[in-house]
Formats: C-alpha cells, sequence, structure tokens
C-alpha cells in the first residue's frame, strides 16, 4: 500500500513540527533513526504530560515502524493521539508525516509508534492519573 497521502490529516493539529539538518542524518546521507525516535518520544509525551497534569516518564516503546525514510530537508509533522489510559499510565499512538519537495507538495508518511508513558510523582514513583480535565485538553490542541 502506498504512503503517499494527499494531505496532512485534515482537522488535527501536529503536537511538533522540524526539519532534520544535516548533522541529523547518518553514514548514509539519510536522517537517523534515533534522531527520529527522539522526535516521536517528545512529540508523545506532550498529550501524555497534560493529561497527567505534570511530570511523566516513557515506561515502553510498545511498536515503532519506521515505514519511509526521511531525508534532510523534509518537513516533518507529529500527530500524536492518546489511544489508552490506565491508572498511572498514558498509551499515545504517534504518526510522522514528511512534507517533501515542498513545491510539489509530496507528502509521505514515514512512521508510526505506540509509546507509554507514566505519571510520576517528585520521587519519580508512579502517581496515579489525576480526572480528566476537558478545559486543559481542549486549551492545548487549538482547533485548525
Ligand atoms: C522523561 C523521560 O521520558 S526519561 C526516558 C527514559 N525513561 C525513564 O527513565 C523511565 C525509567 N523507568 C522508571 O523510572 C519506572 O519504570 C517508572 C517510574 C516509569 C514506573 O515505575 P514502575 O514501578 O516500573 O511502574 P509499575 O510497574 O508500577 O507500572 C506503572 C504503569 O506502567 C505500566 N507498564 C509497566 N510496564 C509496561 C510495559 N512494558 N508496557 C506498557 N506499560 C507498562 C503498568 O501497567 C502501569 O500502568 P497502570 O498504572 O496504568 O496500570
Amino acid at each position: 500500500m502506498s504512503s503517499t497521502v494527499s494531505q496532512l490529516p485534515p482537522g488535527k493539529a501536529p503536537q511538533l513540527r522540524v526539519m532534520p539538518m544535516p548533522s541529523d542524518a547518518n553514514v548514509y546521507g539519510d536522517v537517523f533513526g534515533g534522531w527520529i525516535m527522539a522526535q516521536v518520544d517528545i512529540a508523545g509525551s506532550l498529550p501524555a504530560t497534560r493529561r497527567a497534569n505534570g511530570r511523566v516518564a516513557t515506561i515502553a516503546v510498545n511498536s515503532f515502524l519506521f515505514k519511509n525514510p526521511v531525508f534532510v530537508g523534509d518537513l516533518l509533522s507529529f500527530y500524536a493521539d492518546i489511544v489508552k489510559v490506565g491508572n498511572t499510565s498514558i498509551t499515545v499512538n504517534v504518526e510522522v508525516y514528511a512534507e517533501r519537495n515542498r513545491l510539489q507538495t509530496e507528502i509521505v508518511k514515514v512512521t508510526e509508534a505506540t509509546l507509554t508513558y507514566v505519571a510520576t510523582d517528585e520521587n519519580r514513583k508512579p502517581r496515579p492519573l489525576p480526572p480528566l480535565d476537558p478545559v486543559r485538553e481542549a486549551g492545548a490542541s487549538p482547533a485548525i
């Protein structure tokens, strides 16, 4: 199945947009997977931190698929959605799209991952999640 799409996910705001630089490339000149993983972890932590209303730590990378390569100069958009909430944990799905050759509007889904974060207290121990606060959740995801 082709990973090329006609537009970025409609009606959703990316958590993060970033353009990899030559210093983010591997020895072959494409973007280093570890750099992408770091950005995915940051993007996923944003809705998790909001839901936890405070500090979180990444406990697990449940899945990670590098479906297409990322090139220096791609404009990457990271979409992150909470898919599961437990007592202390929040699981987030992150999808990454690359806008290549931006004048030609070629958009490719490059990466998909699922990560689990745990809300932690000041002693770095798990902390029960607070009740869902619709105002906080809505305020951080502006309508587009
Ligand atoms: C800010 C950063 O991201 S730093 C990046 C690196 N991450 C870290 O350094 C974190 C290191 N890990 C830790 O400090 C600890 O493991 C903690 C504080 C995150 C969790 O403490 P633990 O005692 O291991 O957690 P505990 O066993 O109580 O489980 C906590 C939650 O994680 C879930 N969990 C545990 N293992 C897994 C796993 N392999 N996959 C998914 N979820 C898991 C549990 O089900 C539980 O969720 P729930 O409360 O919603 O039911």
